[in-house]
């Protein structure tokens, strides 16, 4: 679904943010992308997604090329960044309307994905706000069903627990099993590595922009916690 092909990002200005890196993620996968502060996961989640430009490599989303067929891409993906900044004047219910006529969604499907989410991720009762009303937490939670309407192939989040209630991470945990169930593949970004380990079948971690390791979780961890992998293979690499 996601095929990310010695993919390499250096910033104007900048260092290499990205090296050579390949991996990729399969129908039904949940798949973990770690690395210390500055590693490269927003670089390449980003460049995922069609929001950077690159030079170097090629990203395949469902076998087309970000770069070269970017509406075909973007039409089966859908993207949550950390911080989601969202048209602060429109209503919570406007917003996924508004999402929901881009992807083509029919109003009746819509409506019923919106009380569906909503009411699971306990925000119905508020949609009718202004977003800019909304908490962090809230702006996130619109942005999860913005992406959830249009029921993705790819779904990929940049730290996407940050800032969720516990209820609400448990709400997210399970509609990712469900949608991977339902044959789509989730990649994201994580410093939780508890959350890493529970939830995702495969891992990548990231060192300095470089693919340390990746595979299944169960298969690199081992008798081991993912904690103590990660902490033995960023040793490993210094
Ligand atoms: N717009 C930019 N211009 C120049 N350098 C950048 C830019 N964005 C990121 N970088 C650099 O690229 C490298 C990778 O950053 P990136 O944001 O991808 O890391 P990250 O793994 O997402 O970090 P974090 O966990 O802190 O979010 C860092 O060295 C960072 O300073």
């Amino acid at each position: 679904m996601l095929e990310i092909r010695n993919f390499s990002k250096t910033y104007k200005k900048g260092k290499k943010a990205v090296d050579n890196l390949t991996l990729t993620v399969e129908a039904g996968d949940i798949y973990g992308f770690i690395g210390h502060n500055g590693a490269g996961k927003s670089t390449t989640i980003k460049s995922v997604v069609g929001v950077l430009d690159f030079e170097e490599g090629e990203i395949l989303i469902d076998g087309k090329s970000i770069r070269k067929s970017p509406v075909e891409c973007k039409k089966v993906t859908a993207y949550i960044p950390d911080n989601p900044d969202i048209y602060e004047h429109l209503t919570g219910v406007k917003y996924l309307n508004f999402i929901g006529d881009i992807y083509e969604v029919p109003s009746k499907i819509r409506k019923e994905r919106i009380a569906k989410y909503g009411d699971l991720l306990e925000i119905t009762g508020s949609l009718g706000d202004l977003i800019s009303s909304y908490s962090h937490g809230m702006k996130q939670k619109v942005a999860l069903i913005s992406a959830l309407i249009h029921q993705p192939k790819l779904m990929v989040l940049d730290e996407p627990f940050v800032g969720l209630d516990p209820k609400a991470s448990i709400t997210l945990k399970n509609i990712m099993h469900e949608m991977c169930g339902n044959g789509s593949a989730i990649f994201f970004s994580t410093h939780v590595l508890e959350v890493a380990e529970k939830l995702c079948n495969k891992i990548a971690i990231i060192k300095d922009g470089r693919l340390i390791v990746s595979g299944e979780t169960e298969k690199l961890t081992g008798d081991e916690s993912l904690e103590n992998l990660f902490l033995e293979v960023i040793e490993d690499e210094k």
